[in-house]
């Protein structure tokens, strides 16, 4: 029996890579679905939900009895990238694990934990991990980066080199500092010529380890690549579903950070449940409408990458976001909490980026500015949320019903009869 020392043997003395993978079988096997999928015409744009089921059915049973099996990389060895590979390997793939740390993959070959994020979990016998990039990247069908927002797109120039015809998925929820861009803007400014695609959902790494039942989507234009990681990741414990609005399913994931820690420093004040209701679903009209304006359908929202990661994030304790705006809620400044978490929490800066890109385009963002007022400009906390409820009449789902002149008018009207009331009653502290 091998023991699951000697399954890692794709790292060798010098530390480098060992491409187990006999040439014969360069003809990859993503590349064999893009081929069935084209010869089976289900890349058409008018799609027949029958015959692309029973494709993929077909395709997944070949994955799983063919042993050329998908080769995959995970580029970052945090929480995240290690539980996806995790998945990917007990499937049956051929997975390496990247991490940018030789002394941490030297303990993941040995104890086959990863100590620091995820301590406690064994992982699976088969997974590889490498600290060579090169090695990690080559001869792979999918490479799937977890590493922080803010390091991507040095991610992606480092392995540019060793792009040939490997597809890229981004698990990553940030947006870059400065640019505004999302994931896969980056992608395609970095490496335009490859195939992409996002990944994003109610994906608590630690539940994902103890094997509760939990779902995800893939956002791609490309086909074949969607059903390549539903084969790859799907299992009676993982649903993998699928998408075709890139920027709609990667916006749900970046911005719903911003709401868990809204709702983390809510919870700190001991909110009631019709707060939180309220919180959450103005701050999924939010998400739509700027969504809306970067070119998404709002319905995404209502999917799994929206609503359902909203719940999740603003819900849980095993949200890093919703730790520091809990953190936040008892006083702590923005710096203490983000030492204190010592993880990655995307929302720290998606705060500002959307801020600032809202207030420049004019688009209504009442939750992110005052929760930008409270950690960015020091303003009092409960000040800002009583003037967040004195905000005037809105419509409640602004693609059912605009929110038209009427209601402008309306909340003009309610301002000049409440100041001539404040008046009346000689109260003078506003003036
Ligand atoms: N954790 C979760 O439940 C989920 C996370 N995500 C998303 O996945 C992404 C990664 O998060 P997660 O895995 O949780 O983060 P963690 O904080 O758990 O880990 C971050 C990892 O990235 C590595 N890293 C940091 N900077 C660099 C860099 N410049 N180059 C290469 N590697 C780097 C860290 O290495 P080191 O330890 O050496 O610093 C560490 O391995 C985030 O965008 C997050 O929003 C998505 C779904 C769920
Ligand atoms: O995105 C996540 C779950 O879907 C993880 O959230 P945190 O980054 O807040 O931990």
């Amino acid at each position: 029996m091998t023991s699951p020392n000697e399954s890692n043997k794709d790292i060798s003395s010098d530390n480098t890579e060992v491409n187990t993978n006999a040439p014969e079988k360069q003809n990859s096997l993503l590349a064999g679905i893009i081929e069935r999928a084209t010869k089976s015409g289900i890349g058409r744009k008018k799609l027949n939900p029958s015959a692309v089921e029973s494709a993929v059915a077909k395709n997944m049973a070949d994955i799983h009895s063919n042993p050329t099996k998908l080769r995959l990389a995970f580029l970052g060895g945090g929480s995240f990238g290690t539980a996806m590979a995790n998945l990917a390997a007990r499937n049956g793939c051929d997975t390496t694990l990247w991490v940018r740390n030789k002394r941490t993959v030297k303990a993941m070959i040995k104890t086959q934990t990863n100590k620091k994020y995820l301590p406690g979990y064994k992982l699976d016998d088969s997974l590889k991990y490498s600290h060579d990039l090169a090695a990690a990247v080559k001869d792979k069908d999918i490479v799937f980066i977890a590493v922080p927002g803010l390091a991507f797109r040095e991610t992606l120039k480092n392995i540019a080199p060793f792009i040939s015809g490997q597809s890229i998925v981004s698990l990553t929820k940030g947006m870059e500092k400065d640019t505004f861009a999302m994931m896969s803007d980056i992608i395609k400014d970095e490496l335009p010529e490859v195939n992409f695609g996002v990944m994003s959902g109610p994906n608590l790494a630690i539940e994902i380890m103890k094997n509760m039942p939990s779902a995800t989507v893939i956002a791609s234009e490309s086909e074949p690549l969607r059903h390549a990681v539903q084969a790859a990741l799907h299992s009676a414990f993982f649903r993998v579903f699928a998408s075709d609005d890139v920027k709609g399913v990667e916006l749900g994931g970046a911005l719903k950070n911003i709401y868990a820690i809204a709702m983390g420093m809510a919870a700190a004040y001991d909110v009631g449940e019709n707060t939180k209701a309220m919180i959450l679903t103005r701050a999924l009209a939010e998400m739509s409408r700027f969504g809306v304006e970067s070119g998404a359908n709002p319905l995404t929202f209502l999917g799994l990458s929206g609503v359902g990661d909203l719940y999740a994030t603003c819900s849980s304790e095993l949200s890093r976001n919703y730790r520091i705006g809990n953190m936040l809620g008892r006083g702590m400044s923005i710096e203490a909490a983000v030492k204190k978490l010592g993880q990655t929490a995307e929302g720290v800066n998606t705060i500002q980026q959307v801020h600032e890109k809202a207030t420049k385009q004019g688009i209504y963002m009442p939750i992110t500015h005052a929760l930008y007022a409270v950690i960015y400009e020091d303003k009092a906390a409960l000040g800002v949320a009583l003037h967040l409820m004195e905000a005037g009449f809105r419509s409640d789902v602004e693609f059912v019903m605009a929110h038209d002149h009427s209601n402008a008018a309306l909340t003009a009207q309610m301002k000049t009869s409440s100041d001539s009331t404040d008046d009346e009653s000689g109260d003078t502290d506003s003036k």
